[in-house]
């Protein structure tokens, strides 16, 4: 399993923040604040939902990577480290 794309993902999106960059969907994110980014992740788990009763196995890993994205924002915008629930996870791996 190749997991170094969770880490650039999230080092970009990082880095959005720091260095906002024109037509960036992340920085549009972030501008649009809080609310937004809880109204997409809503929408977006819902669009999992749908596609996991109803749809392909391939509309379930595309809607499942939509809501890891939006999660990765999520967190981001509250400065909430994933590497902080890496580590959540190994403590709590038995
Ligand atoms: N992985 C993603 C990713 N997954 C989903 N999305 C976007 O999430 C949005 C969800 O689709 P919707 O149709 O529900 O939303 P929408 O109509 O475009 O947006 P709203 O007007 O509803 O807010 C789409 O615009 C997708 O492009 C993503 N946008 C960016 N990334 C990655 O994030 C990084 C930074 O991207 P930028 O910020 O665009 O530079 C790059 O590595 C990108 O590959």
């Amino acid at each position: 399993m190749n997991l170094n794309i969770l880490e650039k993902l999230v080092k970009t999106i990082r880095d959005r923040k720091l260095n906002p960059k024109e037509g960036s969907y992340t920085n549009s994110l972030f501008e649009a604040g809080e609310n937004k980014i809880v109204k997409k992740l809503g929408e977006e788990f819902a669009e999992f939902l749908k596609a996991y009763l109803k749809e392909s196995d391939e509309r379930i890993t595309s809607e499942f990577a939509d809501l890891l994205y939006h999660f990765f924002v999520t967190l981001e915008y509250k400065d909430i480290k994933f590497e902080d629930v890496l580590s959540e996870l190994e403590r709590r791996h038995k």
